[in-house]
C-alpha cells in the first residue's frame, strides 16, 4: 500500500507537486525556470500563494526523503562541514565572481576568472566546483564556469572592495549578496563561539558574538560603530531583502488598518529603512506614519525615502524620527505602534523593556500590531496559530522550508543577540507581562500579533 510506506509516500508528494507546477507554468504558455538559465527577475506565478505552498512540500519532502534513504554517515558527511557552504559564498562574494561571470553567459575559464579576480586559478576552480556540485554555479566544460540561476543571484553591480570603501553605500538590489556577507562574516566568526557560550566556559559575555569579538557592545552597537559602517550597511541592506520577500498582504491584512481615523497616528518601531511603511503607506494613505530608528540608520532611511518616495516625506505623510528603544517613547498615545523582526532579537528581559516604553505611551485604544515568526514545534501541536497539519509523513514542521529556517534563524538570533524566535504561548505571556492584553494572531509565514492597551 502505497500511502503504508513513508517513502513511497514522499515521492508522490514529490510527483504531485513537480505535477502541479509544470502544469500552472504550462497554462500561462511558460515552462518552468531552468536551474542552468542566469535569474532575470522574478517569474509570472512567483506570488501565487497556493504555488508556494505546494513548493515548499516538494522541497519538505525531498529533505526527509534525502535523510530518508542516505547512509547516516554520508549524511553527518554533509551536514558537518556544511561551513564550507558559509565560506565558499564568503569568498564568492569578496571576489565578485558572479558580477565576472555576468557577461559571460558561454562561461569563463579559471584561469581568465583568476586573472580578473586575482586568486590562484586553480583554488579558484576548487570553490567554484565545490559550489557547482551545490547547484551554484554551472561547470559547462572542464575549468570553465558560468552563471546559473542561483549564482547569478550574487550578483551585486558594485565591486566588492567598492562597497567596502564607501560605507555609506549599499548592497543596492543586492540582498542575497548581503545577506551572504552577513553570514559569511561576522555572523561565521561568532557561531564558531556558540558551544563555548552556551557551556559558558568564558563568563561575561552576553553573546557568543560579544565572546567572538571581545567586545560588550551590542551588535547593533558595534555596527553603528565609525569601523564597521560597512557591515552596518550591509546588515541593513540584507534586512531590507529579507523584508521584501514577504507578500505585501501579511501587513495589509495583519490589522483592519482601515478601520482607523484619517490621519491616525501609527509607528514603525525599529524601522530600519522603512520598507514595511512604504508598502502601508501606499495601501492606507489615509494615515500618518514614524518610521523610527537609531541615528546612523535614519540617515540612511532618509535616502533611500528620497529614493523611492520623496513624496510621502514633503507630504509629512511619513516622518522620519530616531526613538531609542529604551528612552521614553517620543509618540504618545499612536493609534498603533507596530514592529516588524524586532523582538525576536532581544531576549524576554530587553523585550520587556521596550514593550513597557510603549505601553507607558499608549492611549485606552492603542494597538500594539508584532510582525514576527512563530515558532511552531517539530511535532504535532494544537496552540493557536499552529501550523495545520501536514501529509503524511512530512515532519510537522515541515522540515526544512518552514522549521529548518525558523530553527536557523532562532539559532542566529541567540549567537549574534542572545535572542530568540517565540512559540504561540511565549508572545501572549510576554504581552501579559507587559500590560499589552492578546487580542489575535493570524499565521502565516511571519505571524501578526495583534495586542491592546486596554
Ligand atoms: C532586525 S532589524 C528590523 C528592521 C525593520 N523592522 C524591518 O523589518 O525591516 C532591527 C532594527 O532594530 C533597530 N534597533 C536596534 N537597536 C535599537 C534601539 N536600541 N533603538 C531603536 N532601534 C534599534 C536596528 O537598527 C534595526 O533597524
Amino acid at each position: 500500500m502505497a500511502n503504508d510506506s513513508p517513502l513511497l509516500a514522499l515521492a508522490a508528494i514529490i510527483s504531485a507537486g513537480v505535477r502541479t507546477l509544470e502544469d500552472a507554468y504550462a497554462q500561462q504558455g511558460h515552462t518552468f525556470p531552468s536551474l542552468n538559465e542566469p535569474f532575470t527577475g522574478p517569474g509570472p506565478l512567483d506570488g501565487d500563494k497556493a504555488l508556494a505552498d505546494t513548493t515548499r512540500l516538494i522541497v519538505a519532502a525531498a529533505h526527509q526523503i534525502i535523510a530518508t534513504v542516505r547512509s547516516p554517515i554520508e549524511t553527518f558527511q554533509d551536514y558537518a562541514p556544511a561551513l564550507y557552504m558559509t565560506t565558499s559564498l564568503g569568498f564568492v562574494d569578496q571576489t565578485d565572481i558572479a558580477d565576472v561571470l555576468k557577461e559571460e553567459p558561454q562561461g569563463l575559464h579559471v584561469n581568465d576568472i583568476g586573472k580578473k579576480i586575482n586568486v590562484n586559478p586553480v583554488n579558484t576552480a576548487r570553490i567554484l566546483r565545490y559550489l557547482a556540485s551545490r547547484h551554484v554555479f554551472r561547470e559547462v566544460s572542464p575549468n570553465v564556469f558560468a552563471n546559473n540561476r542561483l549564482s547569478s543571484f550574487l550578483v551585486k553591480q558594485l565591486p566588492f572592495e567598492e562597497l567596502k570603501s564607501k560605507p555609506t553605500t549599499k548592497y543596492e538590489g543586492a540582498p542575497a549578496a548581503a545577506f551572504v556577507g552577513h553570514m559569511s562574516d561576522e555572523t561565521f566568526k561568532s557561531a564558531q563561539f556558540l558551544p563555548s557560550y552556551l557551556l559558558n566556559d568564558t563568563p561575561g559575555y552576553e553573546t557568543s558574538f560579544n565572546l567572538a569579538y571581545k567586545t560588550k557592545q551590542t551588535l547593533w552597537d558595534w555596527y553603528n560603530a565609525p569601523d564597521n559602517q560597512y557591515v552596518g550597511s550591509r546588515f541593513t541592506a540584507s534586512m531590507k531583502g529579507a523584508g521584501d520577500r514577504y507578500p505585501p498582504s501579511i501587513f495589509i491584512n495583519g490589522y483592519d488598518w482601515k478601520s482607523l481615523d484619517e490621519d491616525s497616528v501609527v509607528v514603525d518601531v525599529g524601522g530600519s529603512l522603512g520598507g514595511l511603511t512604504l508598502v502601508l503607506a501606499k495601501e492606507f494613505p489615509h494615515l500618518k506614519y514614524v518610521v523610527q530608528d537609531l541615528a546612523p540608520v535614519i540617515a540612511d532611511s532618509g535616502k533611500f525615502w528620497a529614493d523611492t518616495a520623496p513624496e510621502l516625506i514633503s507630504s509629512g505623510r511619513v516622518t522620519l524620527q530616531v526613538q531609542d528603544f529604551f528612552q521614553p517613547q517620543a509618540v504618545k498615545e499612536a493609534s498603533v505602534y507596530y514592529m516588524r523582526h524586532i523582538l525576536h532579537d532581544w531576549p524576554d528581559s530587553t523585550s520587556e523593556t521596550i514593550l513597557k516604553h510603549l505601553r507607558a505611551v499608549a492611549g485606552p485604544h492603542s494597538k500594539l500590531v508584532v510582525f514576527d515568526s512563530l515558532m511552531p514545534h517539530a511535532c504535532p501541536d494544537d496552540s493557536e496559530g499552529s501550523l495545520p497539519p501536514p501529509p503524511f509523513p512530512l515532519l510537522a514542521n515541515l522540515g526544512l522550508p518552514v522549521g529548518g529556517f525558523l530553527t536557523l534563524m532562532d539559532l542566529h538570533m541567540l549567537t549574534t543577540l542572545n535572542g530568540l524566535e517565540r512559540t504561540f504561548s511565549q508572545f501572549v505571556e510576554l504581552g501579559a507581562r507587559t500590560g499589552w492584553k492578546f487580542e489575535a494572531v493570524k499565521p502565516g509565514i511571519l505571524a501578526a500579533f495583534v495586542f491592546s492597551a486596554a
